[in-house]
């Protein structure tokens, strides 16, 4: 025996309003859409001209919905009022609704739902009344009923403010805000149209000139502060029309790629994140897809093939924007780039030829500077860019390179080492080479024999003072000779500092303890005998003065390379500054202390 679900209104509407729709005032843009694809429906259908309207009229506790729509059929009724979840748009992309469930979110606002309604295909017209109980009634309409569609709710209790008429109009004013044609929302004594202004990059009617202008003092309400410029959007996959502003600011990461996106003139989303490609977040847009489909909550665009090609399209606009933009305009170009060389990096970094085109201008973080590759090669001298991509070695290598000579970049953003690398493979006359800790000891220069045997002491001494402190004491050369010692982060450091950190003992000192194990020494640490107190230093018998003037440098080179102190390391900085200032001071109790308490 075959037997009929039954559905639980009160049920459904619960699921709607707690989990689908924002909040109660979407029933306001349930209505609006209803009446959107009515108008359109009836345009369609080709009749007799009409001025197309919504309007929603408000009077104490009751609103009034109006459209000049098609209008519902007897039959239209049975087959769409009257069954949740059946719509007579499916399928078909020229209508916003799908579902079959839009009308329901009225039932947030009111405990019924009126219909009255007359359609243009001359049937007599009809009420039919929805209660959130599951029944429904069904009466003949008034005679004078015009062609079109009547929603009149009456609001609950709990839900008055959602039917007051400056909120309404509100709602109604944001998500009308492109429709072609008026929405009305009045009160007693008082008739608003409260879409005005519509899509002025539609508007050519006065010239481009005045476009231009329009289209700017809308992206100036927007923004609250006036664009930098803004590209014309235009696409063939979902017919996507408006323009991209272009920020004048550089936005906040939480505060990147939204824009506001219509669905056949209707407002969709004031944060739909995925029309515009990720990387586009020098732009604001505003977006009208005509053939774009929402999902069921109407927040956010269905994920599908017309979605990824209109986006591809936005994708190749803007990119043809920037390109043209540097021919026309290289100044604003330049001011576009200060502001979002971000964004125009993570867009080179995915396409050769948008890279060649925009390298030349980008910024790079470097040992003399903020500068441009070509700017890197002059310095340079030679055909040669050098990059680090660790901070902490890259202090190191700034710290060597020297005024006038060749620059370090640090290769400090996402995109950066990505972009050298490439631009190295699509240029082999440019050597671009990636320095490790390796190849920063390389340009140390070594002791001589017998420059090593003159500083044995200064050696052993050093090393025996910072073994305890996981590092290895090296003696080298190098310039520039102001530096006393650099510290190179080895393999393992970071993990051995976190262990102190945390702690021996317990999962998180086991799991560090192995992983350390093995692993040689933390840090290395040059000490740098072309610095006139590492000479005397050299000549210095072992002894606590020498250990602790070691333990000094040595954390000096720590300080200077920002590399953060272990308490051990504190306490030596301590203990060193303490001694000194006590042999300053002089006296008896101020004799340089041992420095015993390192090991
Ligand atoms: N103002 C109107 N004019 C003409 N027909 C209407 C109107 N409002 C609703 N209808 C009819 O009622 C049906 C159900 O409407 P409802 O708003 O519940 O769903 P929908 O618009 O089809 O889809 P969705 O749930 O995606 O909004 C519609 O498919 C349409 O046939």
């Amino acid at each position: 025996m075959t037997h009929a679900f039954a559905v639980d209104l009160g049920g459904l509407i619960d699921l709607l309003s707690e989990h689908l729709y924002a909040g109660p005032e979407v029933y306001v843009r349930e209505l609006m859409q209803n009446g959107v694809d009515a108008i359109r429906a009836r345009q369609d259908a080709g009749g007799a001209p009409f001025d197309p309207e919504l309007a929603f009229a408000v009077q104490d506790d009751t609103l009034t919905f109006t459209d000049n729509g098609v209008g519902l059929t007897p039959d239209d009724i049975h087959a769409f009022l009257a069954t949740i979840g059946r719509s007579s748009k499916r399928g078909s992309v020229e209508f916003i609704g799908q579902f079959g469930i839009g009308l329901l979110s009225c039932f947030l606002v009111s405990e019924r739902i009126e219909v009255v309604s007359r359609s243009a295909s001359g049937t007599p017209p009809l009420r039919w009344v929805g209660s959130a109980d599951g029944s429904y009634t069904l009466e003949d309409g008034p005679a004078d009923t015009p062609v079109g569609t009547r929603v009149i709710l009456r609001a609950r209790a709990d839900r008055a403010q959602y039917l007051l008429p400056d909120r309404v109009a509100s709602w109604a004013g944001a998500f009308g805000a492109l429709l072609p044609y008026p929405v009305v929302v009045s009160e007693p004594g008082r008739r608003t149209v409260v879409n005005v202004g519509g899509a002025p990059w539609l508007d050519h009617a006065a010239g481009e000139d005045a476009r231009r202008a329009a289209v700017l003092a809308y992206g100036e309400a927007l923004l609250g502060t006036a664009p930098l410029d803004f590209v014309d959007i235009h696409t063939e996959a979902g017919d996507v029309r408006g323009v991209a502003f272009v920020l004048p600011w550089t936005p906040t990461l939480d505060a990147r790629g939204q824009h506001r996106v219509y669905v056949r003139h209707m407002l969709l989303s004031e944060e739909e994140t995925q029309l515009v490609p990720k990387w586009a977040f020098f732009v604001k847009a505003v977006l009208d897809a005509g053939a774009l489909r929402p999902n069921a909550a109407r927040d956010a665009l269905r994920d599908d093939p017309t979605l990824h090609a209109a986006r591809a399209e936005i994708a190749q606009t803007l990119r043809r924007w920037l390109v043209g933009l540097s021919e026309r305009a290289p100044a604003r170009l330049r001011e576009l780039i200060a502001l979002h060389y971000l964004s125009i990096k993570a867009l080179a970094a995915e396409d050769d030829a948008f890279l060649e085109l925009f390298l030349p201008w980008l910024p790079f973080e470097s040992s003399a500077g903020r500068l441009t590759l070509p700017e890197v090669l002059a310095h340079a001298g030679s055909a040669e860019v050098r990059y680090v991509a660790d901070l902490n070695l890259y202090r190191q290598a700034a710290q060597l390179a020297a005024p006038g000579g060749p620059p370090v970049i640090h290769a400090v953003y996402t995109y950066d080492a990505t972009l050298l690398e490439r631009y190295g493979a699509l240029h082999p006359e440019v050597r671009v080479s990636r320095l490790d800790a390796g190849d920063l000891v390389q340009e140390l220069t070594p002791l001589t024999p017998a420059e090593r045997q003159g500083a044995a002491t200064l050696l052993a001494a050093a090393r025996d003072t910072l073994v305890p402190l996981d590092a290895d004491a090296r003696l080298s050369r190098f310039e520039p000779a102001a530096l006393c010692a650099l510290a190179f982060p080895r393999a393992g450091r970071d993990l051995h500092r976190t262990r102190e950190t945390v702690g021996s003992g317990g999962l998180w000192g086991d799991l560090l303890g192995d992983l350390q194990a093995g692993a040689d020494y933390a840090t290395e640490v040059h000490f740098n005998l072309n610095h006139p107190l590492l000479e005397r230093a050299a000549r210095l018998p072992d002894g606590p003065l020498l250990r602790r003037v070691i333990g000094m440098l040595y954390v000096q080179a720590l300080l200077l390379g920002h590399h953060p102190l272990t308490a051990r390391e504190l306490g030596l900085l301590n203990g060193g500054l303490l001694d000194l200032i006590g042999a300053a001071l002089g006296g008896p109790d101020t004799a340089p202390a041992s420095a015993a308490h390192l090991n």
